[in-house]
C-alpha cells in the first residue's frame, strides 16, 4: 500500500494521469481545484468583483466540471463573481436535446441562472437539417463556426461580456497539432491563449480548464459524483480532428507531459505581426469564394497576424470583414434562393 505522496497519510487511491504522482482522493480533489484556481489567479481571469460571466454549459464533462468548482472557488475564495449557465442547442435530435436535460438540473444543483440559445432561432438551420444539406462531411465546421457566435449573442442577450468554456488541455494541445500541421501559425497563436480580447469587441473568452487534463477532468466529476451527459455526438468529428486526437492519445501514453508540452510550445509559437498584407482585397459581400481568395494572396504573401475584429453583416467578432458565420449561411441559403443572410437581423 503505498500512502499519499501529498498528505503521506492515507492510502493512495489515483495515479495522477498528468505526472504519475499516487495520491488519495482526498488530495487529488484538493490539487485539482488549487490548480484551476492557480491559473485563474495568474491569468487575471476575474479581474472584477460583481462581474456575471456566463460558462459556456453543454451538460458535458468539462463544462459540468467548470461549472461545479467554479461555484467551489468562488465560495471559498470569494472571486464575488456571478455564474450564467449558457446553453446553445445546435438542434441535434438524441443528443443535444438529452444533454440539455443535463443543464437543466445542473442549473437546480449549482443554484445558477440557465439560459438557451437555439441555432435554429439564430441562423434558420438546425444541425440536423445542416447534415441533411451538407452531409457529414464538414458538418463540424458549421457546427463550430455557429456555436461560436451563438454563445456571443447569448451572451450579449443576457448583458454579458466574458464567457468560459470548458475547452481542457487535452483540446488545446489537439487544436495546436491541427494548426501546426496545417502550418496555420497565426490562427495556432490565438489558440493557445488562455483570454481572448480584443480591441474591436467586448465580448472576453477564458479556459480557466486549459491546464487540466481530460483524464483528470473525469476522475473529478467521477470522484464528485457529478450529474453529466457522457454520451458523443452523433455526428462523429470530422476525421482530421479525429487523427490528431488519436495522435495526441498515442503521445501521452509513451509520454504523459505530451500534452502540457505540446500546450507550451503553442505559447511559444504565438506569433508576431509581421506587417499588414499588400494585396488583400476587401471582402465586400458575405460570398464565401471571395474569403477563400483573400487566403490564397496571403499563402503567396505568408502568413500575417490574425487580428480580432468585427463584422461587416452582423457585428460579431470576427477576424475577417465578414464573418464565418454570415459566410455559411449564405452558402446554405443561396441555393434555396434565400440569399438574405439572416444574422444580419440581430445587429450588434
Ligand atoms: N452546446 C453548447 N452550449 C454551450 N457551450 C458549449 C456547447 N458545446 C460546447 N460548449 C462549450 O465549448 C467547450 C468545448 O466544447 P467541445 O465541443 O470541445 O466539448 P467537450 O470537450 O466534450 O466539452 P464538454 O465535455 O463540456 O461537452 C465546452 O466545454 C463548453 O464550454
Amino acid at each position: 500500500m503505498h500512502p499519499c505522496a501529498i498528505c503521506q497519510r492515507s492510502r493512495a487511491q489515483i495515479v495522477r494521469p498528468k505526472n504519475g504522482q499516487k495520491i488519495c482522493k482526498a488530495c487529488f480533489l484538493d490539487v485539482f481545484e488549487s490548480e484551476i484556481h492557480t491559473t485563474i489567479i495568474e491569468n487575471d481571469i476575474f479581474p472584477t468583483r460583481g462581474e456575471r460571466v456566463a460558462i459556456g454549459a453543454s451538460g458535458g464533462k468539462d463544462s459540468t466540471v467548470l461549472a461545479s468548482v467554479l461555484k467551489t472557488l468562488n465560495e471559498r475564495y470569494d472571486y464575488g463573481v456571478e455564474f450564467v449557465l449558457l446553453s446553445i442547442d445546435e438542434g441535434i435530435h438524441g443528443y443535444r436535446d438529452d444533454s440539455l436535460e443535463t443543464v437543466k438540473r445542473n442549473a437546480v444543483q449549482y443554484g445558477m441562472e440557465l439560459s438557451i440559445v437555439g441555432y435554429e432561432e439564430l441562423y434558420g438551420w438546425t444541425m440536423d437539417q445542416v447534415v441533411d444539406k451538407v452531409g457529414r462531411k464538414g458538418n463540424c465546421t458549421y457546427c463550430g463556426v455557429f456555436r461560436r457566435q451563438a454563445l456571443d449573442r447569448g451572451a450579449k442577450r443576457l448583458e454579458i461580456s466574458h464567457i468560459l468554456t470548458g475547452h481542457n488541455a487535452d483540446d488545446v494541445a489537439e487544436t495546436i497539432l491541427m494548426n501546426f500541421l496545417r502550418g496555420d501559425l497565426p490562427r495556432l497563436g490565438r489558440c493557445a491563449e488562455i483570454v481572448t480580447a480584443s480591441s474591436t469587441s467586448t465580448m472576453k473568452r477564458s479556459k480557466p480548464l486549459k491546464y487540466a487534463y481530460e483524464k483528470e477532468i473525469v476522475l473529478y466529476a467521477h470522484h464528485r459524483q457529478l450529474d453529466y451527459f457522457s454520451t458523443e455526438c452523433v455526428y462523429s468529428p470530422e476525421a482530421f480532428r479525429g487523427s490528431a486526437r488519436s495522435l495526441l492519445k498515442e503521445l501521452e501514453k509513451v509520454r504523459p507531459s505530451s500534452i502540457l508540452d505540446i500546450v507550451r510550445s503553442g505559447e511559444q509559437l504565438l506569433y508576431k505581426d509581421i506587417g499588414p498584407s499588400k494585396k488583400t482585397p476587401s471582402v465586400a459581400s458575405g460570398d464565401p469564394n471571395q474569403q477563400s481568395t483573400r487566403k490564397q494572396t496571403q499563402k503567396q504573401e505568408g502568413p500575417r497576424l490574425q487580428t480580432v475584429g468585427s463584422c461587416k453583416h452582423c457585428g460579431y467578432m470576427s477576424s475577417q470583414p465578414i464573418c464565418k458565420a454570415c459566410a455559411l449561411v449564405y452558402s446554405l441559403n443561396k441555393s434555396n434562393a434565400l440569399v438574405e443572410v439572416l444574422v444580419t437581423e440581430e445587429p450588434s
